[in-house]
């Protein structure tokens, strides 16, 4: 059983919702990403995005594009952050990896090789937010091989898309709460828990939701509904206000210690 399907089971069985943080890999740089994965477990992670720094990250707001510059200045990669998933395991992470990452580095590593790679990094699921429809089925059928889980995103606007996209799908399903890019929000998409119920009633795999959450209260509210809640632009930018702290050598524990904190008052 994939560990990502185990540690639903079992959040489901506490009637946990899973906190699921969102990373830039290589921010600010490779080594300190392993030492906050960490971190983000210690302080009640259930899975982490591993976030892959593109060049163009569309679908992001300025928080999470500046964090994908500052990692593309030591040249990390798709590589880069299938090893650090590697180790992280390592220095004894245990909870799931996903894989986040546009398209068109998966297409310059090379489907058959990406497959291959996620599954030999111990890595239990990707989201290609740009993954085209008609691409999805030959990359979900790739990873079904692999028991690798696609998880699709589902957004306000996908009205009767909805059921094409959850059916068949593996995982979890994620809900995009909001129109537009990802950033810290003070309010979601109108009828945003409506939006959730319209999913729920076409899958029973676990159903999560992101974009914008970015303190407790917005987690708790919608940990009433998901499954699980991601969380990526507000914990980014914590690792982007903590630098100063990560670089200055006898207070780096410090900077960790501060992301620590933030994330652990975030779990519902
Ligand atoms: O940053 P936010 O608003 O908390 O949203 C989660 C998001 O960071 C993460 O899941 C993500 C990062 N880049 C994306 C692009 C599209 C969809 C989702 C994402």
């Amino acid at each position: 059983m994939n560990l990502m399907d185990q540690t639903f089971a079992r959040l489901k069985q506490e009637n946990q919702t899973a906190l699921i943080p969102f990373l830039t890999i290589g921010d600010p740089d490779p080594d300190t990403s392993v030492e906050i994965i960490a971190g983000l477990e210690a302080a009640g992670a259930d899975m982490i995005e591993l976030g892959v720094p593109y060049s163009d990250p569309l679908a992001d707001g300025p928080v999470i594009q500046r964090a994908s510059e500052r990692a593309l200045k030591h040249q990390v990669t798709i590589k880069t952050c299938m090893e650090t998933a590697v180790r992280a395991r390592k220095a004894g992470v245990k909870l799931p990896f996903i894989l986040f990452t546009y398209y068109n580095p998966v297409l310059q590593f090379g489907l058959d090789r990406f497959f291959e790679e996620v599954k030999a990094h111990d890595i239990s699921g990707i989201i290609i937010p740009d993954l085209p429809i008609e691409e999805s089925a030959d990359v979900r059928a790739r990873a079904e091989r692999s028991d690798i889980h696609v998880v699709p995103l589902v957004a306000p606007t996908s009205h009767e898309r909805i059921k094409s996209i959850v059916e068949g799908a593996r995982g979890f399903i994620y809900c995009v709460s909001s129109l537009g890019v990802t950033g810290e929000r003070a309010s979601f998409h109108e009828g945003v828990e409506d939006f959730i119920a319209s999913v729920k009633k076409y899958t029973d795999i676990p159903v999560a939701i992101g974009f914008g959450i970015s303190n407790r209260e917005q987690a708790v509210r919608f940990s009433r509904i998901c499954d699980g809640v991601v969380v990526g632009s507000a914990i980014v930018r914590k690792v982007e206000e903590a630098i100063p702290l990560l670089q200055g050598g006898d207070t780096h524990e410090q900077g960790l210690l501060q992301i620590r904190e933030f994330v652990a008052q975030l779990k519902p």
